[in-house]
């Protein structure tokens, strides 16, 4: 059933007019449409930032967050940390589309678009800042944004994050997301324009992409298993202390790292594969992937994979990724 924060945003209305108690102790405060700061009623080290529908058309985790905001203004969950729960891009959600004007995963780099998505994304940016600064500065700092894809996965459910930082002996970011079911990672060496990417950048917050299986229109989601990562998030809720955990050796799941990015350069970028090739299917070197006039993109690496092929987007933005197998040190 659907709760009252997504009613609200899909109806356009605020979902609160003034900051409210919750039955099980603190406070929610709407900061924006779409926008809610809980606070515990006990001062927390811990900042979590949830955030979905970044994508309007991706809504099994949109779905996922309004339940879980729900259980928090019922009382049936309990709070222990301070939560930002974000549904990224409201105008789309009510639409049923990706974006409306530009894609607002990619306003969070040092161009942002000017349109409607890239106002968003700046407003997003201002209340993260402002949660984060309203924090104890020593807090761990946590960001999942949570996804569907355009496509099937062979590894139905995923995150796309920084590699972890070695030094870090509060938390093992990868064991948390095994423990989220998350079953790979795809690990960055370089920055992009998404959202995570911008949190984990400009404010050192633990912060993953979650892809968690393929996007459908609400109401038609039952396919998709979230049990897993909402037992934990509900988990982490509710904990008083995180218990300390530096990185695991070997890493809990199988890593990847980007060997390139496909760039869709021009009208003329021919996608050679099927309409219907699944995240994490296997690439042979030689195989012709890609050609956008006389550019040609012949995979020579060993073990490579494809992820998010995507000819359909804008010329400059991203068609795809080849990623490869990573033995973490
Ligand atoms: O299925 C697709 O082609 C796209 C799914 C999606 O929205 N993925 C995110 C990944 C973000 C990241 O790279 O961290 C995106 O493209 O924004
Ligand atoms: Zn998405």
């Amino acid at each position: 059933m659907m709760g009252d924060l997504l009613a609200a945003v899909l109806h356009d209305r605020p979902a609160l007019t003034a900051a409210r108690p919750l039955a099980g102790g603190g406070q929610v405060e709407e900061w924006d449409q779409g926008v809610w700061c809980f606070t515990p009623a006990a001062p927390s080290q811990f900042d979590l930032v949830l955030s979905a529908g970044v994508h309007g058309n991706e809504t099994a985790p949109v779905e996922l967050l309004d339940q879980l905001g729900q259980a928090l203004l019922d009382g049936s969950q309990p709070l222990r940390c301070r939560l930002l729960l974000i549904l990224g891009n409201p105008a789309a959600l009510r639409q049923g589309v990706r974006y409306l004007d530009e894609d607002m995963n990619r306003q969070f780099g040092a161009q942002p678009g000017g349109g409607r998505d890239a106002q968003r994304a700046h407003a997003l940016r201002q209340h993260i800042q402002r949660f984060f600064a309203d924090g104890a500065p020593t807090a761990l700092r946590v960001h999942y944004d949570l996804h569907t894809a355009i496509r099937g996965s062979l590894i139905e459910q995923f995150a796309l994050c920084a590699a972890p930082d070695p030094a870090e002996a509060r938390f093992d970011p990868l064991a948390w997301l095994a423990a989220a079911g998350m079953r790979a990672a795809l690990l960055y060496q370089r920055s992009a324009p998404t959202l995570t990417a911008w949190t984990h950048s400009q404010h050192h917050a633990h912060a993953a992409t979650l892809e968690l299986g393929k996007a459908r229109p609400f109401g038609h989601n039952q396919a998709i298993d979230l049990s897993q990562l909402a037992q934990q998030l509900r988990h982490w809720l509710a904990s008083p202390t995180l218990p300390a955990a530096p990185n695991t050796s070997p890493p809990p799941m199988p890593c990847f790292r980007v060997a390139r990015d496909i760039p869709r350069l021009s009208d003329a970028f021919r996608l050679h594969l099927a309409a219907d090739t699944a995240n994490f299917t296997p690439l042979y070197p030689g195989q012709l992937l890609a050609e956008d006039g006389d550019t040609r993109y012949v995979i020579d690496e060993q073990d490579a994979r494809v992820i998010f092929p995507n000819p359909n987007v804008a010329n400059g933005q991203r068609a795809g990724l080849v990623i490869v197998p990573w033995d973490l040190p």
